[in-house]
């Protein structure tokens, strides 16, 4: 039943008053993907999913599926359907009628589209509740209703709004599961709004990280998480150490840098200038302790946090004029030679892990 729109969003823009909450942003969402938009709380996510459903107009720019430009389309005609975050459901209304409302609107005949909310109701293992009515449910099976609503239009691509923020943490989990395996049996275009990196990562074929209106990167999530395109992106990703610094020279695919008032290092990158401000992101996890630190590959520090998280352990520590430098190691690795707070340390990485990143603008 798949029919996939690649969605193209070219040069869009959203202003509300003299704010601009979009900057021209450029994207093409593969047909039959899951795209996640994500970024922090303000960052212009929900404005640009919200735009190309037509709830909100587009101030600058085109927005096309498939081969159609759905610009200046009402949210009905554009064969798109929306997930609202608190789902919307009509509380004086039974499921079934609830998930028939659009078709409804439509002037479908009242059997044909209750025939039709029965199926979407099954295709979401929730024809058992029909006659219920939306406060008779747990919160997860609300989703699996507004799901049923969004999709009962046969839409070419569905837009999903913090579609899992209302759930517990459990059920967020387990709903995310579903909302994969439904994207993967229907083959349609998903996007889907979070400010959770993690989310984002299990679910994404595409996810695209926005800051201040504009994309940061547009990637896979392992080239998002091996190599954020910018120093928001590694800060926000939660993954890396980001360490500013200048660059004192570069040679053979690497960069030197001093970082102010402490140590000198090397990094994986194009060489740049003497006495460029840089980033330095260098991947928490690839980090080791108790090794000496060869060729600016490491320093020498002092243990400021433990934390202890059952597989691993994560370190966190100052020196060479970097603080809450943090470490994630095997619990093997930390129990065979432990180290507790206030303790001097060694800590190394290899010279792949420490990449070069395009200074934050903030
Ligand atoms: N109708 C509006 N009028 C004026 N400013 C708005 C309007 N809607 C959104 N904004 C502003 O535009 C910016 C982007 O909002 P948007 O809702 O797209 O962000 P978001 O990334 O989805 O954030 P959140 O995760 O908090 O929902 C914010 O600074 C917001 O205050």
């Amino acid at each position: 039943m798949s029919k996939a729109v690649e969605i193209d969003i070219a040069s869009v823009s959203k202003i509300y008053g003299k704010f601009t909450a979009v900057d021209a942003i450029s994207l093409k969402i593969p047909a039959g993907s899951y795209c996640c938009l994500l970024g922090p709380s303000g960052c212009g996510k929900t404005s640009t999913l919200r735009m190309i459903a037509g709830h909100e107009t587009v101030s600058r720019g085109d927005i096309a599926l498939g081969q159609t430009v759905v610009t200046d389309l009402p949210p009905a005609k554009r064969g798109t359907a929306m997930m609202f975050q608190s789902y919307a459901l009509f509380p004086h209304l039974d499921l079934v009628d609830n998930v028939a409302f659009s078709l409804k609107m439509q002037g479908v005949p009242k059997e044909q589209r209750r025939a039709k909310a029965i199926d979407m109701l099954r295709l979401m293992q929730m024809d058992a509740y029909a006659g219920r009515h939306p406060a008779q449910l747990s919160g997860g099976q609300q989703q699996r209703v507004a799901l049923a609503r969004a999709l009962i239009t046969d839409p070419e691509a569905l837009l999903l709004d913090e579609p899992l923020s209302a759930l517990d943490p459990f059920l967020k989990v387990r709903m995310r599961a579903e909302l994969k395996k439904l994207q993967k049996s229907l083959g349609i275009t998903f996007v889907h709004v979070t400010h959770s990196q993690e989310e984002a990562m299990a679910l994404a074929d595409l996810i695209v990280v926005m800051d201040n209106g504009r994309i940061e990167q547009a990637a896979t999530p392992r080239e998002v998480f091996e190599r954020p395109s910018t120093s928001f992106v590694a800060r926000f990703m939660g993954d890396h150490n980001v360490i500013p610094g200048k660059v004192a020279g570069a040679e053979d695919g690497r960069v030197s840098f001093d970082v102010i008032g402490g140590g000198s290092f090397q990094a994986s990158g194009a060489p740049l200038e003497a006495g460029s401000d840089i980033d330095v992101a260098v991947r928490i996890d690839r980090v080791r302790i108790g090794e000496s630190p060869i060729n600016g590959l490491g320093f020498s520090g002092i243990v400021s946090n433990l934390e202890y998280r059952g597989p691993s352990v994560k370190l966190t520590i100052d020196g060479a004029g970097i603080s809450d430098f943090t470490a994630i190691v095997s619990d093997t690795a930390f129990f065979s030679t432990p180290v507790d707070v206030g303790d001097a340390v060694p800590v190394h990485w290899d010279a792949e892990d420490a990449i070069v990143l395009a200074r934050a603008n903030s």
